[in-house]
């Protein structure tokens, strides 16, 4: 190899751990003091799991990832544990191991599940992923009953309170450490804001608020910001599409799935949030269906901050749109 071609390999082999320590220092930590943190993703070699795997070897303030799935697993631990990161990459394939790899985790990540097809309403996923669901929530009880549960695994609005449930009957529940994954509809009603209000996507913000199917899904986009003259006819248009996102993934695929791209994407901001929360990085906010005492419904997103205990604190709603307050009737939202 000609000495020029070898010092680029060498540099672009390099520039991993230089931006790990600049994100690293711009938090206020040096690669040495950056705290060790632990993430164990259960589905880890499915359709989400194999690009969230790859976000959260990414991110640099995993210590540990421990990959863990039925099936596939010792191929995608070993291909993500190649890349040059901080983090040390295991992979955990049967069920005897599931307690090796949530022992000392701090953030579970759950995408395991059968994803819908065309057809298919999230609920119709519910007989499979509830036991699913149940089974791996009692190994967290076991094994990391203080890590903080990001649940992916549809039906959101029935996995979350069914985890609850399983960590009450183990004596371990606390309703700050249990989170539902609704950062996809975040990203989504950003990025179907930006466009009709031709503004920047990376500046934009829209609160996501109720559940994680159909019309609980509720973007205030009377709250995006930055703020745009749009009509009641755009905004409805935009509530609508954000309600009927996965679906219209779920038809694209035409029987091959869900969303798994963007859901890894989003399931990686919040898992971060979570790790920044956890270090002590102080205003932490993302929208989460969590335990709520904000409407009448035990479970509910609206935005929380998020600390070194999991939820510090749970937003109110905020002001709201007339159009939103009748999207918030409780026949819309149960
Ligand atoms: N919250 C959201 O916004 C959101 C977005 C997209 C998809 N989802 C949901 O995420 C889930 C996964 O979707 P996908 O596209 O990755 O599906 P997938 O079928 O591609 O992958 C699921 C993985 O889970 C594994 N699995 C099954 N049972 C398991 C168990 N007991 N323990 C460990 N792993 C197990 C499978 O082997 C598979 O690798 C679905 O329920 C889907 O509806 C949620
Ligand atoms: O729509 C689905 O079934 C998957 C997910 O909940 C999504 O919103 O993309």
């Amino acid at each position: 190899m000609k000495a020029a071609m070898l010092r680029s390999v060498i540099r672009r082999s390099t520039t991993s751990s230089a931006a790990t320590k600049t994100y690293l220092s711009s938090r206020g930590f040096s690669s040495e003091s950056a705290p060790e943190r632990k993430v164990a993703i259960l589905g880890a070699a499915g359709g989400i799991g194999q690009p969230l795997s790859l976000l959260m070897k990414l991110n640099p303030l995993v210590s540990r990832l421990a990959l863990y799935d039925i099936a596939g697993t010792p191929g995608v631990a070993a291909d993500v544990s190649h890349i040059n990161t901080r983090s040390e990459v295991k992979g955990y394939a049967a069920d005897e191991q599931l307690g090796q790899a949530l022992e000392g985790s701090d953030v579970v990540i759950i995408p395991a599940g059968v994803p819908r097809k065309p057809g298919m309403t999230r609920d119709d996923l519910f007989k499979i992923n509830a036991g699913i669901v149940k089974s791996l929530c009692e190994a967290i009880a076991k094994y990391c009953p203080n890590a903080l549960v990001n649940m992916i695994s549809n039906p959101v609005n029935s996995t979350v309170p069914i985890a609850a449930e399983v960590f009450k009957s183990h004596g371990v529940y606390d309703e700050k450490r249990l989170f539902g994954v609704t950062t996809l509809d975040v990203v989504r009603a950003k990025t179907f804001y930006a466009g009709k209000a031709n503004v920047n996507v990376a500046d934009v913000n829209v609160p996501v608020i109720g559940g994680h199917a159909g019309v609980t899904i509720l973007p205030l986009f009377s709250q995006a910001s930055p703020r745009a003259n749009l009509s009641d006819e755009d905004i409805k248009a935009l509530t609508k599409r954000t309600q009927d996102g996965g679906t219209e993934v779920v038809e694209a695929k035409a029987g091959k799935g869900s969303a798994t791209l963007s859901m890894a994407y989003a399931g990686a901001i919040f898992a971060d949030a979570c790790l920044k929360g956890l270090n002590g990085v102080p205003d932490v906010v993302e929208c989460s269906y969590v335990q709520s005492t904000v409407t009448e419904l035990p479970f509910f997103a609206s935005k929380v901050r998020l600390g070194k205990n999991g939820v510090e604190e749970v937003f109110g709603l905020g002001p709201l749109s007339d159009y939103e307050q009748q999207g918030l009737k409780p026949s819309s939202l149960s």
